[in-house]
């Protein structure tokens, strides 16, 4: 059922099979209509955003299609009764293919990268979930407002200078920041530097260069991609570089306090008493820093850039901060989950840009997708979260527009399960919701109860890709807000009362989809 694990020299995985053996139905399902012999449906193609490339071809062939690229076929799936076929456990499980098995020589048999039959997923799983658990996540509140106060003090320090901030690049500080003291007790010092830091340009490299594999002949992958697989190299020794000296110092230094690398390092399985290796801890702590930073970072960005964009909308998000939290330097944890409504814009902002844009789904036995698909054991799909997340039968024909109240708790009710997927699906869903949701909730509520928050009015939104997505260029000019006269230990009213008030301002640049 699984693939081999193995690689070739270019880090693709060998055994890396298109649908032709897996779809006996492949010919009815869609396809581009110029497909080029050899070369495939490339015609046109932008091979730096292959997701959004994919969200064109699917509004043209619809719920289920195929694209073809250097003699391999791939079938995509975004209708919501296919997704949720899919999201099937007992007949379906995550697979590991196309970015993510390209990921493979940088995170090995590591959490996300590991194939489903891999003896170190269950392990690790079982020993780092409570690492998630509510008692952790309590534990890392403090050091979450910490980070956040750093990023306040730079905005402080930018707007003071009269400088606009740049959104991802500052978000990317932030979550580098917070996953490294949560999860390991380390400091990269991102504020103090003008530029990134250089393990987030070797990581960068790293996911580029995944994603790039995908768009070259695999057999001419050496020749084609051979400076960037040097520089490949280099950037994974880096990563490696940095990990071990930050695992050396931990050992050195005789534990930590119960976080994530100390699980890594000292905890044994509960049932089988076993532990992890130094080669798969490695594996752990790379995974861990690159997963549990770069697609929070992307979903904070998105937010700010529609915050910035729907003045309503920020000042119905902002109501409610300043009447669930008042003034209260350090908003406690429980807090946090109270911002019913910033909850929804983040929510939102990852369902038109769900920042792991994609997720694959194989057969574990031979099926038939919705009654209508045969596939054979080991088949897979592709689900394209954009597109089920702008699925009009789900979400309705104004799908594009930003609209937070889609996730009420009663427009959640209404919906069939399975139609809002941006963490991923079974037991290979995302270990870190819960870390990202609580970080990202509250450095919202932060930046919204500190600054008013101005776009650009000639910024149109780009979104970059490097496997993960991110809004390319986005600048924000800032405004310091009064501090506000409200209680500081908690609400006095219902929060969504004066939140509901406003949300009858109205927003003077309302645009869709943007
Ligand atoms: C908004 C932020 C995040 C998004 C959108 C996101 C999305 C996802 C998705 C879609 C998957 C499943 C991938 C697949 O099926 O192939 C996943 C898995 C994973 N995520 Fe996240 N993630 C986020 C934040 C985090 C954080 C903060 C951490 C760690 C602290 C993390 C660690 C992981 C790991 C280790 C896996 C693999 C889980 C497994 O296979 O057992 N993620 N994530």
């Amino acid at each position: 059922m699984a693939e081999t694990t193995g690689t070739t020299g270019t880090g693709l995985p060998t055994g890396f099979r298109g649908a032709e053996q897996g779809w006996p139905g492949l010919h009815r399902i869609p396809r581009p209509p110029h497909r080029l012999p050899l070369l495939g449906d490339v015609l046109g193609a932008d091979r730096r955003r292959p997701v959004q490339d994919s969200m064109r071809f699917a509004r043209e062939l619809g719920p289920i299609f195929r694209r073809r690229a250097f003699g391999k076929e791939f079938v995509f799936v975004w209708g919501a009764p296919l997704v949720a076929d899919l999201a099937d456990e007992s007949r379906f499980a995550k697979h590991v293919g196309l970015g993510v098995a390209n990921l493979r020589p940088v995170a090995g048999d590591g959490l996300f990268t590991a194939y489903n039959h891999e003896p170190n997923w269950q392990l690790a799983h079982d020993v780092l979930a409570p690492g998630f658990g509510r008692e952790a996540m309590e534990g890392y509140h403090g050091m979450m407002l910490a980070v956040a106060g750093r990023l306040t003090d730079h905005w402080d320090r930018e707007l003071a200078a009269g400088r606009t901030v740049d959104v991802p690049g500052d978000m990317t500080r932030l979550t580098l920041e917070t996953i490294a003291r949560t999860g390991f007790g380390h400091d990269f010092g991102s504020f103090e530097r003008d530029r990134p830091h250089p393990f987030v340009t070797a990581m960068v490299g790293t996911l580029r260069y995944a994603q790039r594999l995908n768009s070259v002949p695999g057999p001419l992958a050496p020749l084609l991609l051979r400076s960037a697989a040097r520089r490949n190299t280099a950037d994974m020794a880096y990563l490696d570089r940095t990990v071990d000296a930050l695992v050396a110092a931990r050992s050195r230094s005789g534990g930590g306090e119960g976080d994530l690398l100390d699980r890594m390092l000292a905890t044994a399985h509960p049932e089988t008493g076993e532990k992890l290796s130094a080669e798969n801890v490695r594996k752990q702590v790379i995974t861990f820093l690159v997963a549990g930073h770069e697609t929070t970072s992307g979903a904070l960005s998105f937010a700010l850039h529609y915050l910035a964009r729907h003045p309503g909308i920020a000042a119905r998000a902002r109501a409610e901060v300043d009447q669930v939290w008042g003034d209260t330097p350090r908003p406690g944890y429980d807090r946090v989950a109270k911002l019913r409504y910033v909850r929804r814009v983040l929510d939102e902002s990852l369902r038109l840009w769900p920042t792991a844009p994609a997720f694959a789904r194989e057969a574990r036995q031979d099926t038939v997708l919705v009654g209508e698909h045969p596939m054979r054991a080991g088949a897979w799909a592709l689900v394209l979260t954009p597109m089920l997340h702008r699925e009009p039968e789900v979400w309705g024909e104004d799908a594009d527009r930003f609209d937070p109240d889609r996730f009420t708790a009663a427009a959640v009710r209404a919906r069939p399960p399975h139609t809002f997927k941006p963490f991923g699906t079974g037991a290979r869903a995302c270990i870190g919701r819960q870390f990202a949701l609580h970080e990202a909730t509250l450095v919202l509520g932060l930046l919204l109860r500190r600054y008013e928050l101005y776009a650009d009015p000639g910024y149109r939104l780009t979104v970059s890709e490097r496997l993960t997505l991110m809004p390319e260029g986005l600048r924000l000019r800032l405004e310091r807000r009064p501090a506000h006269p409200t209680a500081a230990d908690g609400p006095r009213h219902d929060p969504a009362g004066p939140a509901r008030s406003l949300s009858a301002v109205r927003c003077p640049v309302h645009r869709s989809a943007d």
